[in-house]
């Protein structure tokens, strides 16, 4: 089984990974920012650094996926290959930060992946106005995040909008996170596990 959660940056997808992970029994992955070689140069001049950047997003996610079909375990993984592809990349096109070329090899690569791989079993889409983002961004004070701006966010989060509305391939469940605070209130998380609980009900 595949649950996968889905999320603009700062949305709270790493620390509900790790509380139903803990809560279920499901086997975690998550995205591992630490050994990203390109992150760090990618925030100071995304120009130079997107295409080698989504290429390594995209490489990484794909293998994660393969690891999840072949372990045969119940998996809640941190974030979707489908983000990288229908949302990152081409948002970094339009805002004029990832050449044609370069967009259209990145898009060639992830049609022939795409063939490989299926959506995840349940889809939970956290959804969070531009101010919580930047709140929770500000929080957690990573470096390198400082110099995200708002225009890239507010794009950012009209592209999962988008994606979202469109979004067919399997159950979705969308939770407004501006309104909760998961880490904090024992009620929040356990409003949140119900909606799961009946999502999930009938997948095992
Ligand atoms: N395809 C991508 N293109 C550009 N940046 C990406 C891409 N995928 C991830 N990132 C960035 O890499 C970093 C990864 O951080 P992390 O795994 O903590 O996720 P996050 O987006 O901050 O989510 P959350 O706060 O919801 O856990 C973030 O700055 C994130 O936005």
């Amino acid at each position: 089984m595949h649950i996968a959660l889905a999320g603009n940056i700062g949305a709270g997808k790493t620390t509900l990974t790790r509380l139903l992970a803990k809560h279920y029994g499901w086997k975690p992955h998550y995205e591992d920012v630490d050994e990203n070689p390109y992150l760090n140069d990618f925030y100071e001049d995304m120009q130079r650094w997107s295409f080698n950047l989504q290429i390594y997003f995209l490489n990484s996610r794909f293998n994660q996926v393969i690891d999840i079909k072949k372990s045969g375990e119940t998996v809640i993984q941190d974030r979707t290959i489908f983000e990288d592809a229908e949302i990152f990349a081409p948002n970094l096109h339009a805002m004029g930060l990832m050449s044609t070329r370069d967009f259209n090899n990145y898009t060639t690569l992830f049609q022939l992946m795409s063939k490989l791989i299926k959506a995840p079993d349940l889809l939970i889409y956290l959804r969070a106005s531009v101010p919580t983002l930047v709140n929770q961004i500000q929080q957690r004070g990573r470096d390198y995040e400082n110099s995200i701006r708002l225009d890239y966010l507010k794009q950012l989060n009209e592209r999962y909008e988008a994606w979202i509305n469109r979004y067919k391939e399997g159950k979705l469940l969308i939770i407004n996170v501006d309104k909760i605070d998961i880490t904090n209130s024992p009620e929040d998380l356990s409003t949140v596990i119900d909606k799961i609980d009946a999502q999930i009900h009938g997948l095992f």
